[in-house]
């Protein structure tokens, strides 16, 4: 029974969104490529180009989801985390009616279908939050302004632009090595974090904070894996490189050869994704385990990614209960250090 002060409080996660089945790949690469965050050209040669990329890559992408069943478990697995910070928030606000909706950016619940159920429900106040952890101007940002751009309903919108060193984060992610470690005994092993790349230009000559907030997330689980009385030889790595430019670097096959060279095996970790699917599933467990087994790189373990951890979820009920309680319309996330406004993602993203 809720009070009559009770607010509606919407909580807005967003994704990139998979495809649901081998029909939607080459639609969800198209919305993918044709994305101005992804490919920064105009209209006119961005789109042809996106229907030529999406062509040409359909065929290897539909035999990477054919792999998990024939689409990507990315909605599935994001239902459950909404769900478990559903029940989270709930006692935590328990005048208040609290719903969490999914904002998928390439594939559905596209971003604008659920800004009008957002709208229908009729939210006093909004926490807008990225399954990011590290801010990139090609997933939240991108996320965010789409956001900006498609909804019309009602409430105060607070953003939480990213949460690199959030302590439920980082204590899923250490809790998790900490299991793979054991499991590799008496073996060396090479704790390798293994992020989603990005081109290189966007962090050099666009100041994309994602590289340095994907360091900080890493600096932070080796302290905690230390707290815990385990110091470990690691190293960040990135990988999912798409297309001829330079990406960040090194990547995670090169990685693999330098623990091969090493004769170190790996635990890896995926350091930037909250949950299980084509890039962890595929690329992590089958083409870089083939690739470790090829090496020598012996034992190959990969961390879980934290899905509905009870660290992790509360980590995300944290950040939304920080983010409802700031006054005024000036939000920060709780990964942002320093002044606010010099915060990337709060230029266009500020309530209004
Ligand atoms: C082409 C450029 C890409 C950039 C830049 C990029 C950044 C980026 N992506 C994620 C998270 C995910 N990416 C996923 C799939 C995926 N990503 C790209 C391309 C770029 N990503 C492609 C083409 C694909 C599709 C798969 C493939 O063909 O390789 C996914 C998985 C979605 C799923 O279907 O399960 C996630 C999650 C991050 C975190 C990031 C930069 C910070
Ligand atoms: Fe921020
Ligand atoms: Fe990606």
């Amino acid at each position: 029974m809720k009070t009559l002060t009770g607010r509606r409080i919407a909580v807005v996660l967003f994704n990139l969104g998979g495809p649901d089945d081998q029909a939607s790949v080459k639609p969800f690469l198209f919305n993918l490529f044709n994305d101005p965050a992804i490919i920064g050209l105009p209209g006119v040669v961005r789109t042809p180009l996106a229907r030529l990329i999406s062509s040409r890559r359909e065929k290897s992408a539909r035999a990477n989801y054919a792999l998990m069943g024939g689409g990507s478990p990315l909605l599935p697995e994001t239902r459950k985390q909404a769900a478990a910070l559903e029940a989270t928030l709930a006692p935590r606000l328990p005048d208040d009616e609290v719903r969490v909706f999914i904002a998928m950016r390439y594939w559905s619940p596209l971003t604008e279908e659920t800004a009008l159920e957002v709208a229908a429900f009729g939210p006093e106040e909004i926490v807008l939050l990225p399954l990011y952890p590290q801010f990139s101007t090609t997933t939240s940002q991108s996320s965010l302004k789409r956001w900006s751009a498609v909804y019309a309903g009602s409430g105060e919108s607070r953003t939480v632009c990213c949460w690199p060193e959030a302590h439920g984060w980082i204590e899923a992610q250490a809790a998790a090595i900490a299991t793979m470690l054991d499991e590799a005994g008496d073996r060396p092993v090479r704790v390798l974090f293994s992020a989603h790349g990005i081109p290189e230009s966007l962090v050099s000559r666009k100041g994309d904070p994602y590289q340095e907030q994907v360091e900080s997330t890493v600096a932070a689980v080796v302290a905690k894996l230390e707290a815990m009385g385990r110091t470990v030889d690691h190293a960040l790595c990135y990988q999912s490189r798409v297309g001829p430019m330079k990406w960040l670097g090194p990547s995670t096959p090169e990685a693999l050869e330098q623990a091969a060279a090493d004769r170190v095996g790996a635990v890896v970790v995926p350091i930037a994704f909250v949950s299980e699917h084509v890039e962890t599933l595929v690329e992590l467990d089958i083409e870089y385990g083939e690739l470790a087994h090829e090496l020598g790189v012996v034992p190959y373990l990969r961390a879980p990614a934290v899905g509905t951890s009870a660290p992790f979820i509360a980590a995300l009920a944290d950040a939304s209960l920080h983010a409802l309680s700031r006054t005024g319309v000036a939000p920060y996330g709780p990964g942002c250090r320093g002044d606010w406004k010099a915060c990337p993602c709060q230029a266009e993203n500020r309530s209004g």
